[in-house]
C-alpha cells in the first residue's frame, strides 16, 4: 500500500488539464490515477498520454468522475463553474481533497461549495502561482500604506480564448487592495468605463481586461497619485507555475480538516 496520493485531473484535454496531467505524471510525490472528460468527448476511452500526443501514461480518460474520484485522494479541477460545482459534490462524497482553479464563479456558485466543504478539503484560488500570491500580499500592504490620493487600477491581459473577465487573479488583487484600504470591494469596484463617464470616482478600484493572442497571464496593480505612480506587476510566461501550485495544494490538503482554504494557507504567506 503506497502513501503517495493518487490524483485525478478533470477537464484533462484543456490547456490547464494537459499541463496538470504532465505535472502530476512527472512528480515523484503523487500518482496520476485518473483523467476525466465529459461524455461524448473524443478522448474518453483513450490513454491520456497518447491523447495528448505523447507516450502512454497508463490512465484511460473516463466520463465517470465518481468512479475515478473513489480511487483517488485528490482532484485537481480547472474547468468551468457549473462543472466545478458538480465535481465538488462528488469529491466530497469520495472524501477527496478538491483543488479548484476554475475562475468566473458567481458569489452564489462560491456559496454553493459550502456543503461540500463540510465533508472534504477544498483549496480554491483564482491563481495558484507563488508569484501572484506574493503579489496579493504586497498589494494589501501598499494599499494599507497609501490614502485615496492614490487611485488604484487593476489591469490584466490574457489569451483570446479566455471566457471570464475580470480574471480571477484581478479579483484577488482588487480584494486585497480593498482589504488593505479597509473598504468593501463591491462598494468601490469600477468595471465598465465607456462613453461620458464623468471624472474618476475618488476611492474607486478600476478593472481593465485585455484579451489577445497567446498571453498566458499578466497583472498590474497601479497606484497613481499626482506626481508619482507605483506599479506592482506579475507576468506568467508558462502555465506550469499554476500546475505546480495546484499539485502543492493537493499534497498540502492531505490529512487537513474539512473546510475551505486558499493558496495563502498552502504557501504559508
Ligand atoms: N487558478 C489558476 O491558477 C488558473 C486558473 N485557470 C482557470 O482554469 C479554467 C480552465 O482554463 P483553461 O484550461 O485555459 O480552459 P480550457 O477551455 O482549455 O479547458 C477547460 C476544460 O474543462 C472542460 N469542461 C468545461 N466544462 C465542463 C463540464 N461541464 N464538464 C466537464 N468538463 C468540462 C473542458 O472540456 P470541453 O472542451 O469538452 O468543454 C476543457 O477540457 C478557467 O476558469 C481559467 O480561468 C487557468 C489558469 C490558471
Ligand atoms: O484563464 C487563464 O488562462 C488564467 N486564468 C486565471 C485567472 O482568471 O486569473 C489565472 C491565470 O491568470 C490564467
Amino acid at each position: 500500500m503506497t502513501h503517495i496520493p493518487g490524483i485525478v485531473i478533470t477537464g484533462a484535454s484543456g490547456r490547464m488539464g494537459q499541463m496538470l496531467v504532465q505535472t502530476v505524471a512527472d512528480s515523484d510525490k503523487a500518482r496520476l490515477v485518473g483523467a476525466v472528460e465529459r461524455s461524448g468527448h473524443a478522448w474518453v476511452g483513450r490513454d491520456v498520454g497518447e491523447a495528448m500526443g505523447g507516450q502512454p501514461l497508463g490512465v484511460t480518460v473516463t466520463d465517470d468522475p465518481l468512479e475515478a474520484f473513489a480511487r483517488a485522494q485528490a482532484v485537481i479541477d480547472f474547468t468551468a463553474p457549473a462543472a466545478t460545482l458538480e465535481f465538488a459534490a462528488l469529491a466530497a462524497q469520495a472524501r477527496c481533497v478538491h483543488v479548484i482553479g476554475t475562475t468566473g464563479m458567481t458569489p452564489e456558485q462560491i456559496a454553493a461549495l459550502e456543503p461540500a466543504s463540510r465533508h472534504a478539503v477544498i483549496v480554491r484560488a483564482g491563481n495558484m502561482s507563488l508569484g501572484v500570491n506574493l503579489l496579493v500580499q504586497l498589494t494589501k500592504k501598499v494599499a494599507a500604506a497609501l490614502d485615496e490620493d492614490f487611485d488604484i487600477e487593476v489591469i490584466e491581459a490574457h489569451h483570446h480564448h479566455k471566457v471570464d473577465a475580470p480574471s480571477g487573479t484581478a479579483l484577488m488583487l482588487g480584494e486585497a487592495a480593498a482589504e488593505g484600504r479597509g473598504v468593501d470591494l463591491k462598494d468601490v469596484s469600477d468595471r465598465a468605463r465607456d462613453g461620458i463617464t464623468g471624472a474618476r470616482r475618488r476611492g474607486a478600484i478600476g478593472f481593465h481586461a485585455i484579451r489577445g493572442g497567446d498571453i498566458v497571464g499578466e497583472h498590474d496593480v497601479l497606484f497613481a497619485a499626482p506626481g508619482e505612480r507605483i506599479v506592482l506587476r506579475h507576468i506568467a510566461t508558462d502555465r506550469a507555475v499554476f500546475a505546480r501550485g495546484a499539485l502543492k495544494a493537493a499534497l498540502w490538503g492531505q490529512g487537513k480538516a474539512p473546510g475551505q482554504y486558499d493558496m495563502v494557507d498552502v504557501l504559508g504567506l
